[in-house]
């Protein structure tokens, strides 16, 4: 479903890259009241399980859960029936994992929603963020431009019937071009002005992002590591409301 009708706030995500639980809550000392949307990962998850997700749902938060599971098909089916009964919002796939993995995935997912409740969103992440050319090239031995690639991952994950990607802002005009606007796009990747690339590769402010078309920006350090969160926070949904108006 596309998220067409809801506000800035519902579309920002911010990801909770923190090894304990005390840190998100400190974390969101700052931030409950300003955002609607979090992202769980590998490091939360591992460190405290999936009770955490249950914790942030009873907050009233939406809850992307991003383990890019990448396995065998029946591994993956099994992980989504797992990752749907706890009741998140989001959770994800390496489209790399092939068209039949993405399947079984939704398989897994629709198995393990509740009767009656939606199933999460299911999303492909196609190239990861950090990826630049030479790397995509060099390392992963995937010739070409990296935007050609991503359109042909993100044209496997809608063959497969997932929701939508994970991309870079800067390849969302291409992706919904090709596959329509309901397609969803969730873009890492995101630096505010004067914020630090880090290890990123294939960035854009938030502006930009939303300019190209991405249905949803997942914001990580350039909030939570600030040293006051909700003001970066709420800079960077002044700067997207301005940039609209
Ligand atoms: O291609 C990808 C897929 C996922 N991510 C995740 O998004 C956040 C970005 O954090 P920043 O601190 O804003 O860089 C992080 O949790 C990644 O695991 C990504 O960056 N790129």
């Amino acid at each position: 479903m596309k998220p067409e009708t809801i506000d800035t706030r519902e579309r920002m995500i911010v990801a909770l890259d923190f090894s304990t639980l005390a840190e998100v809550k400190q974390c969101l000392t700052s931030l409950q009241g300003h955002i609607r949307y979090v992202k769980v990962g590998m490091e939360l998850t591992y460190a405290e399980g999936p009770a955490v997700f249950h914790y942030l749902k009873e907050l009233g938060l939406k809850v992307f859960v991003d383990l890019k599971v990448h396995d065998i098909p029946n591994t993956a089916k099994g992980a989504m029936r797992s990752l749907a009964r706890h009741g998140v919002d989001m959770v994800n796939v390496h489209a790399a994992g092939g068209v039949a993995m993405m399947q079984a995935a939704r398989e897994g997912l629709e198995q393990g929603t509740a009767a009656g409740a939606a199933a999460p969103l299911l999303i492909g992440v196609t190239m990861l963020t950090s990826t630049g050319k030479q790397m995509m090239n060099d390392e992963l031995a995937i010739a070409g431009e990296v935007e050609d690639v991503v359109l042909h991952y993100a044209k496997m994950t809608k063959a497969a019937g997932l929701d939508g990607v994970v991309a870079s802002p800067l390849e969302i005009p291409v992706i919904k071009k090709a596959l329509g606007d309901s397609f969803v796009t969730v873009t890492p990747g995101i630096r505010p002005l004067g914020t630090d690339q880090g290890d990123q590769t294939r960035i854009t402010t938030p502006e930009q992002a939303f300019r190209l078309g991405s249905d949803y920006l997942v914001i990580g350090r350039a909030v939570t590591a600030a040293k006051d969160p909700a003001a970066a926070w709420e800079s960077i949904v002044q700067a997207v409301e301005a940039d609209r108006s």
